[in-house]
């Protein structure tokens, strides 16, 4: 068996910022050793706003976030045009990607493609074919693995656009997925599957407020929170799994949580 989750909990989303950022950094520079090219995931909710504190202020030390070598995808997108309110990408786009100074340079970003917004499983298959143009043929590749994986919390236990009893958590061949009748609207969205999900080679959680503490205790410390998405996610990448929290989300978790800094 591996070890668990790795969980660090901060006073506040802003003191937990310059932790991410260098757990960003080390991921990102370990990519760019590798080949050359940081693949990242994203999703949407919270998270970009976390994101943007991390990454976007300049702290001492760190080293330098290089934007121009990151190729950025979305975990899970909503079936909605790339500007509209609903959306992932206009959130990560208003919240960081605007925002990122100039020489830090520009990520090149992989929305899903609005021409197939009317049929959300042609927009799920369009963009598993992003993933295979990307991360090589499907059949010789079996998932493609992210450098990191961002991902955020409900407070039902669901990430990406994977929700509790959802069938969607039983796929095993697609890489991408389409959902219908998501519980959470809009009810259309796709969502990249568990298994890709669970195969980058760092998983981050973010997970802030106490509007997390409920679903933050039921994850870590019951048997059924064990079976919801984000308790998968945990169960099979384990310790490359990395949770940050703030002390309201975590409030009541009894499972041990390093405080502070990394
Ligand atoms: O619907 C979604 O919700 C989750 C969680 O959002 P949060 O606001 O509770 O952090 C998000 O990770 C996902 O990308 C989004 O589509």
């Amino acid at each position: 068996m591996g070890k668990p989750p790795n969980l660090y909990a901060f006073q506040s989303a802003s003191e937990l910022a310059p932790s991410l950022r260098a757990y960003i950094l080390d991921a990102q520079n370990s990519a760019l050793d590798r080949h050359q090219v940081f693949r990242v995931a994203v999703s949407g909710g919270s998270l970009p706003k976390t994101l943007a504190q991390a990454l976007l202020k300049e702290t001492n030390g760190q080293g330098r976030v290089q934007f121009d070598k990151w190729e950025i995808f979305y975990a899970d997108e909503r079936a909605v045009p790339l500007d509209h309110e609903d959306s992932n990408h206009r959130l990560v786009k208003e919240e960081l990607l605007d925002k990122i100074p100039a020489e830090l340079g520009t990520p090149k970003m992989f929305p899903i493609d609005v021409k197939y917004l009317d049929d959300i499983q042609e927009l799920a298959d369009q963009y598993e074919k992003t993933l295979v143009s990307v991360f090589a043929a499907k059949d010789s590749v079996r998932l493609p693995m992210f450098d990191l994986l961002l991902l955020g919390c409900g407070p039902d236990g669901h990430t990406c656009s994977l929700f509790p009893g959802s069938e969607l958590l039983r796929e095993t061949d697609p890489w991408v997925l389409s959902i219908s009748d998501s519980p959470k609207p809009p009810p259309k969205r796709i969502t990249i599957s568990l298994p890709v999900a669970t195969h980058g080679i760092k998983i981050a959680f973010v997970a802030t407020g106490g509007g997390k503490k409920d679903i933050m205790r039921q994850i870590f410390d019951t048997d059924e929170g064990r079976q919801l998405p984000c308790g998968l996610v945990n169960a099979h990448a384990q310790e490359r799994v990395s949770w940050f929290v703030d002390y309201p989300a975590i409030e009541g978790v009894s499972s041990p949580a390093r405080r502070g800094n990394l």
